[in-house]
């Protein structure tokens, strides 16, 4: 190496340093010590994995029901506070598969466990430890990845305090039990609003440092379709029996602003499909002389409407895909 050549180098350095201080160019500066990341909450069914993410991210954005396994997309949430971004995603809870469907269900539980910076495992107070969450957190222990892990004792406002305090030592003991660390245990209840923020605040602790991941307006990333038909699922599932959850699927089939109205007074048009199994759950559905789809639509429109901001005009249908869940081609054709 030739002197000048060694010199030229520094030459330009010294250029690159002037540009800088005339005008910064590096727009990740503005974020020194952010701090973005994914959280994911896990747990057996009906653990409170949706309302607590509902209650974290302020907004209604996954659906929650007193009937096990009633989540079924990897739905993200946005949360920003000064200082942090945290993108909240809540998948199925991970079962014995026993359909097509519940193979793919488990896959992409996996998918997005490996994928977060923060899993935050949600084990009620309201019901001892058992083997299904053992399961879950040995699954977890086992990954190529673990990821960071926080335990959450939901469900706080149904137990004494003496209660919780046995469940978060039998919590802490599944550290040497499985062979895993929890970075944190907090006692929350998403339906009082208690300690909902101190998740929040703890789970940013653990995020790496970064620039945030979504504008800060996002709030979720689901098209606003899926999220119609998750609203519409919600209501068409209160109050029916055990057998439906699993069984019925809606599909948007068409939406659009009405034409011909006035600018100010907009008004859109929702086609959906009730897709069910069988024709005895169709009757299910519908109700006697339709009394029931009409209280579904009545609920379900008034919260679209509400998302959407604008009055809306549902038009829901009721089909039948015989055993949708085990057919690969209907499967495909629902989105799973
Ligand atoms: N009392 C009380 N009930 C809760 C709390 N969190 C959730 N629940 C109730 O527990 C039930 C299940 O809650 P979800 O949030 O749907 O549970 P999940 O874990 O998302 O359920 P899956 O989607 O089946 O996996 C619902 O009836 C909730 O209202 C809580 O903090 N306190």
């Amino acid at each position: 190496m030739t002197e000048n050549q060694s010199f030229e180098p520094d030459e330009a350095a010294d250029r690159d340093v002037a540009e800088t201080d005339a005008a910064p160019t590096d727009p990740l500066a503005a974020y020194e010590g952010f701090r973005s990341g994914f959280l994911c909450f896990v747990g057996r069914p009906n653990a409170g994995k949706s309302t607590l993410t509902n209650a974290l991210v302020g907004e209604k954005i996954a659906i929650a029901s007193d009937k096990p396994q009633t989540t079924r997309h990897a739905v993200r949430g946005v949360v920003n506070r000064p200082g942090a971004q945290l993108v909240v995603v809540d998948t199925p809870g991970l079962h014995r598969p026993r359909t097509l469907l519940g193979e793919r269900l488990n896959d992409l539980v996996r998918d997005t466990w490996s994928e977060v910076d923060v899993v935050a495992v949600c084990l009620p107070a309201s019901q001892r430890i058992g083997p299904g969450d053992t399961y879950l957190v040995q699954q977890l222990a086992e990954l190529d990845r673990t990821p960071t892990l926080v335990a959450v004792a939901t469900k706080s406002d149904l137990v004494s305090p003496e209660r919780m305090m046995k469940h978060l030592v039998a919590i802490q003991q599944l550290e040497a039990e499985l062979g895993i660390r929890w970075e944190q245990i907090i006692p929350v209840s998403a339906v009082t609003d208690d300690q909902v923020d101190v998740v929040l605040d703890e789970v940013i602790k653990l995020l790496p440092e970064g620039p945030p991941l979504y504008p800060d307006d996002v709030v979720t990333d689901e098209p606003v379709e899926t999220r119609i038909a998750e609203l519409i699922r919600e209501a068409a599932l209160a109050g029916v029996r055990e057998e439906l959850p699993h069984s019925l699927v809606v599909q948007i089939d068409e939406m659009g602003l009405r034409e011909d109205r006035p600018e100010d007074k907009p008004l859109m048009d929702v086609h959906a499909s009730l897709v069910v199994e069988r024709d005895s759950q169709k009757g299910i559905v519908i109700g006697h002389r339709g009394a029931r789809l009409k209280e579904v639509g009545t609920a379900a429109r008034k919260e679209i409407s509400a998302l959407l901001g604008m009055p809306v005009h549902l038009a829901l249908h009721v089909k039948v895909l015989k055993e949708w869940q085990r057919n690969p081609k209907y499967l495909n054709r629902l989105g799973f």
